[in-house]
């Protein structure tokens, strides 16, 4: 869509409440489905390559009668970068020139946009407290975006929590990925020093949208769906055009909370077809990939007892946070190790199911709740990041089995 296809919005005063529409968009549920009031704004992290389709993500959501009050906070942490030059115009239609650090602009559909050239968790409290007037939060980065730090600070951040942040729960990473240019991007990041960028937006997400398909072969798009499958296995991948996806796809998929159903992220661990396909791989096997600096281990994981869970946590902790395996020095290893990502799901002898989830080194591991899907068969553990060689999984496959 061209950039004056974008509806007429008009500037908002600071104080005022924005008119909300009806819901036209049935699909979808709402955010506040089955919450009590007052309960916590889910916020969806787009990120993805320069170029990628972000803004026309981002376009799409924003335009579309979908029944969400969406908050889009486009501008990025800490980023300085022209506001009026971004592909959403958020500038005033009276003042274009307007310079001023935050604009609230509500659009036809509810959506209520805002953009910010203050430092992030200054913005998002700003933000809040407007809450009310929306039920979502989408956070855009810059194409140049490590999401991670980004997570965390919705994430189990004790400080943030404590302010305005209590009322947000992460809801999932989403990346938007250029069909034509994400392969060769990923390889050029592999030739730098270190985990280039768009290695770490691709560990980080939980659902990857592969966009322009219209551009390249199938063999093409399935070279660059398997290279993001070997960085990240659980992650959720759809083509798209023009990032034409359903909404409920990215919003509302709870990545982050240990009610996860069954059905999304966790049980696609290991699957390597295409997620629209709802295809799901049995296979058990420990696998281990190598790929331009970073690396995924995924490992079975049988029903544990108290003690293999207690041992289980004590290797996660050590790795996680001390970046090193038990009994081992840093200076044992020739590789460093760093996890920017962790999933699991396995059973208990006690009768549990348990669900793992990590960002860096903020990991919490919580019983599932809600749905009663009894203990997994295969119980699946997933870190994705830097050195995770074969010393590790043999480390991790002699406390599960
Ligand atoms: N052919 C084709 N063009 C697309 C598609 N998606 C986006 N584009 C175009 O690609 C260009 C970049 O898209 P944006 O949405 O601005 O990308 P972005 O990720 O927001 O870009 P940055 O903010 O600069 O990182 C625009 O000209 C879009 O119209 C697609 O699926 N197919």
């Amino acid at each position: 869509m061209p950039r004056s296809d974008i509806p007429t919005i008009a500037m908002s005063d600071d104080e005022d409440v924005p008119i909300l529409v009806e819901s036209g968009f049935e699909s979808v549920p709402a955010a506040n489905d089955d919450k009590p009031a007052g309960h916590q704004v889910p916020l969806t992290i787009i990120s993805g390559f320069l170029g990628a389709g972000k803004s026309t993500l981002l376009k799409r959501i924003l335009t579309e009668h979908h029944g969400y009050r969406i908050a889009v906070i486009m501008n990025e942490f800490g980023d300085t970068a022209d506001i009026e030059s971004r592909a959403i115009n958020v500038s005033s239609a009276s003042d274009p020139t307007a310079e001023s650090s935050e604009e609230f602009l509500e659009l036809s559909n509810g959506c209520l946009c805002c953009s910010i050239k203050d430092t992030g968790v200054a913005a998002i409290e700003k933000l809040m407290q407007r809450k009310g007037a929306f039920d979502y939060i989408l956070l855009e980065t810059t194409g140049l975006a490590d999401p991670g730090p980004i997570a965390s600070i919705f994430w189990h951040n004790e400080e943030f929590n404590r302010g305005k942040g209590k009322d947000i729960v992460l809801d999932g990473v989403v990346c938007v990925v250029d069909a034509v240019f994400g392969k060769q991007q990923m390889e050029e990041d592999h030739a730098q020093e270190g985990i280039g960028e768009s290695l770490r937006q691709i560990a980080a997400a939980d659902v990857i949208l592969l966009n322009k398909t219209d551009l390249v072969t199938t063999a093409d798009l399935r070279a660059t769906e398997d290279l993001l499958r070997e960085v990240n296995p659980t992650v959720t991948i759809h083509y798209t055009i023009r990032a034409n996806i359903d909404l409920k796809e990215v919003v509302n998929i709870r990545a982050y909370t240990s009610r996860v159903p069954l059905d999304v992220g966790i049980s696609r661990l290991g699957d390597h077809d295409h997620a629209v396909h709802g295809h799901e791989e049995s296979h058990n096997h420990s696998t281990h990939y190598e790929v331009r600096g970073i690396s995924s281990l995924q490992v079975s994981c049988p029903v544990l007892s108290s003690a293999q869970q207690e041992r289980l946590e004590e290797w996660i902790r050590t790795v996680l946070w001390e970046s090193q395996l038990s009994g081992h020095s840093t200076s044992d290893r020739d590789r460093p190790l760093e996890v920017l990502r962790c999933k699991g799901i396995f059973g208990t002898q006690s009768g549990q199911t348990l669900v793992l989830q990590g960002v860096r080194n903020l990991y919490e591991l919580e019983p599932l709740v809600g749905d009663d899907v009894g203990l997994p068969e295969h119980g699946k553990l997933v870190f994705i990041g830097k050195g995770l060689d074969d010393a590790v999984r043999k480390s991790l496959e002699n406390i599960l089995h």
